[in-house]
């Protein structure tokens, strides 16, 4: 069944100054329609006490609400759809748990990885890192602008299609040129989260995708 899927998903974090549910109602109301609430911190109960109202908040402003990882959340609250950050896991039984009407999203850092995520059923793939971000800091190669360019090619050679969102140290002067890779959209959290003024960032990020 064919998504729909937003080409700017805004990340929430664990921060220490702003709650999940204050950065998901600050994006929100900046235009956003896609989060991705994404806690590495807390227990299920403390999760799901802060979900409900995010997901409320969510529906008020016709936002779609996603959840990083705690597949067996996906049934508990108002949401939509999983992103998968382990690229190891087998999506195809992750599919098989949360139904088809959900959205199921994955990490990839390479073109296999890719067409192994879109083989086993995901709906779009978030591929990274751009660049430097210490959000989730990694060891892997920054793909840069020529790493898209050269995964958007194999895509096209090889007659696949997928939304393809860059993640990873994106900054608002990057977003044109990334989409002139040909990726679908992009992924942000830091660069709103850590700006001065988040919700002003993230309609700069706005402008410049919609
Ligand atoms: C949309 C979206 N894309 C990517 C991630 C996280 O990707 P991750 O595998 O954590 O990144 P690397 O470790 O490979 O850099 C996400 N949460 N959402
Ligand atoms: C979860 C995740 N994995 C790699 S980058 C990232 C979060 C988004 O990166 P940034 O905070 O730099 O926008
Ligand atoms: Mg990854």
């Amino acid at each position: 069944m064919k998504k729909y899927i937003s080409k700017l998903h805004f990340l929430t974090q664990d921060l220490p100054n702003r709650t999940h549910l204050e950065q998901a109602q600050l994006a929100c109301e900046a235009g956003a329609n896609w989060i991705q609430y994404r806690c590495m911190s807390k227990s299920d109960e403390e999760m799901l006490a802060e979900l409900h109202p995010i997901a409320s908040v969510c529906d008020d402003w016709g936002a779609t609400l996603i959840i990083t990882n705690h597949v067996h959340l996906v049934a508990l609250a108002d949401i939509q759809g999983v992103h998968i950050e382990g690229m190891d896991e087998d999506l195809t039984l992750i599919r098989n748990q949360i139904g088809e009407d959900k959205t199921l999203g994955a990490s990839a850092n390479d073109f296999n990885q890719i067409k192994r995520h879109i083989d086993n059923g995901a709906d779009y793939v978030g591929c990274g890192p751009f660049g430097h971000t210490d959000t989730k800091p990694n060891d892997y190669a920054h793909l840069g602008l020529s790493g898209y360019e050269k995964i958007v090619g194999e895509l096209v050679k090889s007659g696949l299609n997928i939304p393809l969102i860059a993640v990873g140290g994106i900054e608002s002067k990057n977003v044109t040129s990334l989409l002139a890779t040909g990726i679908y959209g992009i992924a942000v959290s830091g660069a709103i989260n850590n700006s001065e003024d988040p919700k002003q960032m993230y309609k700069q990020f706005h402008q410049l995708i919609f």
